[in-house]
């Protein structure tokens, strides 16, 4: 399907899995006239040329910036700063800047005091990704079926959020939008908690000396591939997250030790009630997820079917 552009020269810092989902999701319907490319490093840079990711290439930010009416930041999110700072003083008067980041409040405290008077300040956030990095594992209908959340600052021009919104909406994606610290809350129990334990599971399984690493491949059974899956994602969008949302994170990783305590005293004790009253609750909630529509028995996490 194609729109009209709903945006002259979009300018894309950062070319991985989402700043490469998004250029191609952008060309294929038809959202933008013209994508600038910047990323830091040269091959990189190569790479998202040779897919024919864009229409013009830089390792200066402020060059892909300029004259562009939407500016994503697609970085991880502790490179935010320093590109707002190095971009700001290129920026269009009237354009929109926003970011993909997985933290918000983080984005705001960075971003915002470097945003200069008529630029909009749109931070947002695609529930959409993989395990996988870098431009070659993007893909145009990443964000098909998906939420992307939008934290608008209370003053937004509502013309801009529009626009906004109607790229996302031409990406595929259903727009939220979210105070920025209630959408830190509710990811890190549903996306910053299950990576990190994901990567404790798989360290604590590496680290067991009775189990030699053939043994746990050869007999991983789906749940623990399941684990593997996400602790494979990318280690320094993951340290970001962590850091840039660590009050959140760590309320929840609190919470789940309690309850894993209460769990751990369940077994010890023999109390068979409590755990098969858990574990019927817990089933329900997956089932509830799958007649919202938001789930098959496939494991593909997140995609929705809309309200
Ligand atoms: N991977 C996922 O599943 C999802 C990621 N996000 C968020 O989107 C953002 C991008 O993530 P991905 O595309 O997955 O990461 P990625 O690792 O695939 O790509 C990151 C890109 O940023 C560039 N980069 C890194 N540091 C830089 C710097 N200081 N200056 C300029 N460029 C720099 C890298 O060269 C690369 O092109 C992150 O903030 C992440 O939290 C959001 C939703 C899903
Ligand atoms: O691969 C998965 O299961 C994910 O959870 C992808 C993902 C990673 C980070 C986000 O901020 C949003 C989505």
């Amino acid at each position: 399907m194609t729109n009209a552009p709903i945006f002259e020269r979009m300018a894309l810092i950062g070319i991985g899995l989402i700043g490469s989902s998004l250029a191609q999701a952008a060309r294929q319907r038809g959202l933008v006239k013209e994508i600038a490319i910047s990323t830091r490093s040269e091959a990189t840079l190569r790479r998202a040329e040779e897919l024919g990711l864009g229409d013009s290439y830089s390792v200066d930010a402020a060059v892909a910036v300029e004259g562009a009416d939407l500016v994503i930041l697609c970085v991880p999110v502790g490179a935010n700063e320093a590109i707002a700072k190095w971009i700001a003083p290129a920026l269009k008067k009237g354009a929109i800047l926003t970011d993909a980041g997985s933290t918000k409040g983080s984005v705001v405290a960075q971003v915002a005091p470097h945003v200069p008077e008529g630029v909009h300040f749109i931070p947002g956030h695609p529930i959409a990704g993989t395990e996988q990095s870098g431009p070659d594992a993007g893909f145009p209908t990443l964000f098909d079926q998906r939420w992307c959340i939008l934290t608008p600052p209370e003053n937004t021009d509502p013309d801009a959020l529009e626009k906004l919104k109607a790229f996302w909406q031409g990406c595929g994606s259903d727009v939220d939008l979210m105070d920025p610290k209630h959408h830190d809350l509710v990811l890190a129990i549903v996306s910053h908690l299950p990576h990190v334990i994901a990567y404790n599971i798989v360290g604590t399984a590496d680290d067991l000396e009775a189990v030699t690493k053939s043994e746990v491949i050869k007999y991983s059974a789906s749940g623990f591939r399941d684990f593997t899956r996400l602790a494979a994602s990318d280690p320094i969008m993951w340290r970001d997250v962590c850091l840039n949302n660590k009050d959140a994170i760590l309320e929840m990783l609190a919470r789940f030790s309690e309850d894993l305590s209460a769990l751990q005293r369940a077994i010890r004790w023999g109390d068979g009630d409590k755990l098969f009253e858990m574990f019927t609750r817990t089933r329900s909630i997956r089932r509830s997820i799958i007649e919202a529509g938001q789930e098959t028995d496939a494991p593909d996490f997140g995609r929705h079917s809309g309200d």
